[in-house]
């Protein structure tokens, strides 16, 4: 079996690369002609998620669980089980392993080397560490063309990203000044017979920085819409955030004006035309187009942020047009931009490759050591680089996850 791997970057052109390949383009380097394929990337899961809501049907869970009710994990696992059972002659994997925990990441190794026996994997890595260790030939787009490399003429050039200055101070210091930001106190959340959360207790204090692990449907997007104030299954449990009981009265606006938050989500649903200098300027102004006139002050950070993160001079380009990298710093000073009092990152390094990803894990640890704002990094990869101060890691038992604190 010819098993291929194309290593992207931020730059690639994935969707287009992808369909290329599906259209056989690149017939003399990669054959796939006359072949059944399949595609194991976040794009066929979101495809799937439309099916389920417009027509009501379970495409690919036989658990009876919506996909969209799973975690990114589940999700990404009965995917590949419905994959596996069509034994098509090709899988096209993108990033196979984002998302997935350490545990499930090397299962899902070991099963895909176990099937290259009979199927042909053509495996897109914007890590290279990611990279199955059977996988021999190696590509990579330039210019819109498939080139044939070697492994080792990859990312040798990475280096870290070293910022230029200071985080520029806030304008408006948004005020928090108790001792306990954050405090859980046995919490406990569950899904009909499906215990997710059992006993949690976890104090975060002003100014720390965790990070939030666990395996693959452990409960740490649910701990998070706890705490920004989308889950009902928060009410009536002892949540304090901001010194406040959660559901005594607070507005959802108290709670989401002293949180950044920015999960790689976020950027998908920017469909708009905006600059980037726009994009940051309405982050101090908390909306997504610009229909207020910025103050000269207001124009004068946002300029030191993008000084900061190095694309001032790209400062009128569209959004859009920018990097997956590059619109994942911009998206995380858009966060940040007002120095909140709790900066919430959900996967943020999630699909990126290995150089954007140091990029972003600096400009965090930057935050916490030049900030006073407390930090939550949720991620399933231990980011080479990341300085954490404290860890939240979530332990799966029969009555939900645990809360075990480092
Ligand atoms: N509405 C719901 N109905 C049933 N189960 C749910 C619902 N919402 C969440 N769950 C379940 O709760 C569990 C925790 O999900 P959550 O998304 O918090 O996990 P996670 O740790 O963030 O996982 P991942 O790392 O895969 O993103 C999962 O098993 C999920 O299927």
């Amino acid at each position: 079996m010819n098993h291929w791997g194309i290593f992207t970057d931020n730059q690639t052109n994935k969707k287009e690369l992808i369909q290329k390949l599906q259209n056989n383009k690149f017939l003399d380097i990669i054959n796939l002609k006359d072949k059944t394929g399949k595609l194991f990337s976040q794009l066929a899961l979101r495809k799937f998620m439309e099916e389920e809501e417009k027509h009501g049907t379970k495409y690919i869970s036989n658990a009876g669980q919506d996909l969209k009710t799973m975690s990114s994990g589940e999700q990404k696992k009965a995917l590949l089980f419905h994959i596996l059972d069509q034994k098509p002659d090709y899988i096209l994997l993108d990033n196979p392993f984002d998302n997935l925990d350490i545990g499930f990441q090397s299962s899902l190794r070991d099963l895909l080397i176990e099937k290259s026996r009979e199927t042909i994997l053509v495996q897109l890595a914007s890590r290279k560490s990611d990279m199955l260790p059977h996988i021999h030939n190696f590509a990579k787009v330039i210019d819109g063309q498939l080139i044939v490399v070697k492994e080792t003429s990859q990312h040798e050039n990475e280096e870290m990203n070293v910022f230029s200055g200071n985080i520029p101070p806030p304008i408006d210091p948004i005020q928090f000044d108790g001792n306990i930001l954050i405090s859980f106190q046995k919490v406990s959340v569950s899904y009909g017979e499906k215990h997710v959360l059992k006993d949690i207790d976890w104090e975060v204090k002003p100014g720390e920085f965790w990070q939030l692990i666990g395996n693959n449907g452990t409960g740490k997007t649910t701990i998070l819409s706890m705490i920004t104030g989308d889950n009902p299954k928060a009410f009536g449990q002892e949540i304090y955030l901001f010194g406040k009981k959660k559901g005594s009265g607070e507005s959802v606006w108290d709670i989401k004006e002293k949180i950044g938050y920015f999960s790689p989500a976020m950027t998908d649903s920017f469909s708009g035309r905006h600059s980037v200098e726009n994009m940051l300027i309405s982050g101090l102004l908390d909306s997504i187009g610009l229909y207020i006139k910025p103050t000269e002050i207001q124009k004068r950070i946002i300029k030191d942020w993008l000084l900061l993160i190095c694309l001032w001079d790209r400062r009128n380009v569209q959004f859009n047009d920018l990097s997956l990298g590059e619109q994942r710093l911009v998206m995380t000073v858009r966060a940040m931009v007002k120095h909140p009092p709790l900066l919430i990152l959900d996967e943020p390094t999630s699909g990126m490759d290995d150089i954007s990803a140091n990029m972003l894990v600096a400009l965090v640890n930057k935050i916490a050591e030049e900030t006073q704002t407390t930090i939550l990094f949720v991620s399933h990869r231990k980011e080479p680089g990341l300085n954490p101060k404290k860890i939240l890691e979530l332990k799966q038992t029969e009555e939900g996850s645990i809360a075990i604190v480092e």
